[in-house]
């Protein structure tokens, strides 16, 4: 399955990817300064992406019966990040938008990655200041987390650097309609 997801996203063109922060609009000019990755939505009718997602979906029936976390779905973007590219510290779980994501994960698709390359993932406290892990993102790792709980950053890269972010939901569907993943 990594070797798939390998293929499939070092295959994606430039056009295939959206860029962060990019366009007229002030908000997106401003996230810019924020984060600097391109990213495309996983999609279900593709053979590769279905293969993750269903692997992905046996977790989420496994953390929900020894847990009782209640995750509901799953949404999931592929993200590149170029060299020179970063996340500044933040939480995945932040306006009404991403509210109901309660569990974030990263798989790390980056065969050969030395720590001269940057790009580590910094997993902080709730309060924000004290670092609790130091990530770099080497082929197969995933990293989870709650959403809410810690806040994180990716370091500049040096090289070009590949994931899939993804963020199990809750459902906080208000009168019966249910809020689609993205
Ligand atoms: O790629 C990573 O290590 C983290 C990415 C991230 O924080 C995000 O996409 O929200
Ligand atoms: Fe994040």
């Amino acid at each position: 399955m990594l070797d798939a997801l390998f293929i499939r996203i070092t295959q994606l063109p430039d056009a295939a990817l959206s860029r962060a922060g990019i366009g007229r609009e002030q908000a997106h000019q401003l996230n810019r300064f924020v984060r600097q990755d391109d990213t495309r939505w996983l999609e279900p009718g593709n053979a590769v992406d279905a293969g993750f997602l269903d692997w992905i979906e046996a977790i989420r029936l496994g953390l929900n019966q020894r847990l009782f976390l209640g995750l509901f779905d799953y949404e999931a973007h592929y993200a590149r990040y170029q060299p020179g590219a970063f996340y500044k510290k933040h939480l995945d779980a932040f306006d009404t938008a991403s509210r109901n994501r309660v569990l974030s994960t990263v798989l790390y698709l980056n065969p050969n990655w030395p720590a001269s390359n940057g790009g580590e993932l910094l997993l902080y406290a709730s309060d924000g200041e004290a670092l609790l892990e130091r990530v770099l993102p080497g082929f197969g790792r995933l990293a989870i987390f709650l959403s809410e709980r810690f806040p994180h950053e990716v370091l500049p890269t040096r090289a070009t650097r590949f994931s899939i972010a993804g963020w199990f939901r809750v459902n906080t569907s208000l009168q019966g309609a249910i809020d689609p993943a993205r």
